[in-house]
């Protein structure tokens, strides 16, 4: 691997996609967002992927040259075409995802030269998504599987349409340090593990005890985020903004959690800095909007206070 910055190496594996608004179509892929969000945030952001060999995929990869990422983990499938989604907005705004099926991402090959990343990442971030064919689930887990001790291992649950299943969740769970969700998500699990979810901190407790996940983190849009950590929770509102689209506020608000963690911050600053970086996010159309100088801005201002 060509490492050539010291920064802290944060890996977003499994989908990178075009997010298709009507006509309209955008970088996209929940890990890949993180990645690339990472990348802004004063890390070395890295998609670990697999597009088609087509133009979709070629465009992708321009995408990434451009943002200065690296394109050495993107695999390129011969068979399988780039992966697309549609994004729709229900009434009450919030994004709606058809996630087309059959695509590069579902056939992630492990090889040595993934084990040999994944050994040096400080951080990953993965989801249930990419986990939908056997192909890229086995290779996520050996992935997650070399990775060195140290590494924070961020498992953003991002449940879409019919494709997780409680086997692939409780897995994952199991392989993470730091578990994120939405407060939809929070119900789906809270039935599919049998675990009430009346009171959000024995939720998250019994998460963390059966499952041995440090920092449990759920986003809640608009009103901000709880997070329970250190046997501490931290209730933190929104900050208003005018949202464009909320697609990749979840996937921002956790590359600037894990951002800040690796550089020492505590939990309180980091979830102050999370909550406003995925709210910028939201203000801005798409998962990917380019905000490097708006996130030195707050961070300064955060580091400050
Ligand atoms: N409308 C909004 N106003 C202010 N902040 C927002 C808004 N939407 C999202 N955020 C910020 O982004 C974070 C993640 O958003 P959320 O929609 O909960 O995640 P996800 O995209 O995973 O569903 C929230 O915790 C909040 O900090
Ligand atoms: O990969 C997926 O799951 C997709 O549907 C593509 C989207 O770009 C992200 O999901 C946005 O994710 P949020 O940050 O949760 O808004």
């Amino acid at each position: 691997m060509n490492n050539l910055t010291s920064l802290p190496l944060v890996i977003g594996l499994g989908e990178l996609l075009w997010d298709c608004f009507g006509d309209e179509r955008r970088p996209g892929g929940a890990p890949a967002n993180v990645a690339f969000q990472a990348n802004q945030l004063g890390c070395q952001g890295t998609v670990v992927t697999r597009v088609g060999d087509d133009a979709l995929g070629t465009e992708l990869l321009e995408f990434l040259k451009q943002q200065q990422l690296s394109t050495e983990y993107v695999q390129i499938d011969e068979t399988h075409p780039t992966g697309t989604v549609t994004v729709e907005f229900s009434d009450a705004n919030d994004p709606q995802y058809t996630i087309h099926e059959q695509v590069a991402w579902d056939h992630l090959e492990f090889n040595d030269q993934l084990a040999a990343l994944m050994k040096q990442a400080q951080a990953v971030c993965f989801g249930t998504l990419a986990q939908r064919e056997a192909d890229s689930r086995e290779s996520i887990h050996q992935c997650l599987a070399a990775t060195s001790s140290a590494c924070l291992v961020v498992y953003d649950i991002n449940l879409r349409q019919k494709y997780y299943d409680r086997d692939w969740i409780e897995r994952s769970l199991t392989a993470a340090k730091i578990v994120k969700l939405n407060q939809d998500e929070v119900q789906v699990l809270s039935e599919l593990l049998a675990i009430s979810a009346e009171d959000l901190q024995a939720f998250a407790l019994h998460l963390q005890q059966a499952y041995g996940v440090d920092a449990i983190c759920i986003t809640r849009g608009a009103e901000g985020c709880l997070i329970f950590a250190d046997d501490r929770q931290y209730d933190i509102p929104g900050t208003p903004v005018e949202v464009a689209d909320a697609v990749g506020a979840g996937d921002a608000f956790t590359a600037a959690l894990i951002s800040r963690r690796l550089l020492g911050w505590g939990w309180e600053q980091a979830v102050l800095f999370a909550n406003r970086v995925g709210g910028l996010v939201a203000s801005q159309a798409g998962a990917m909007p380019v905000l490097r100088a708006e996130f030195e801005q707050l961070s300064q201002e955060l580091q400050k206070t």
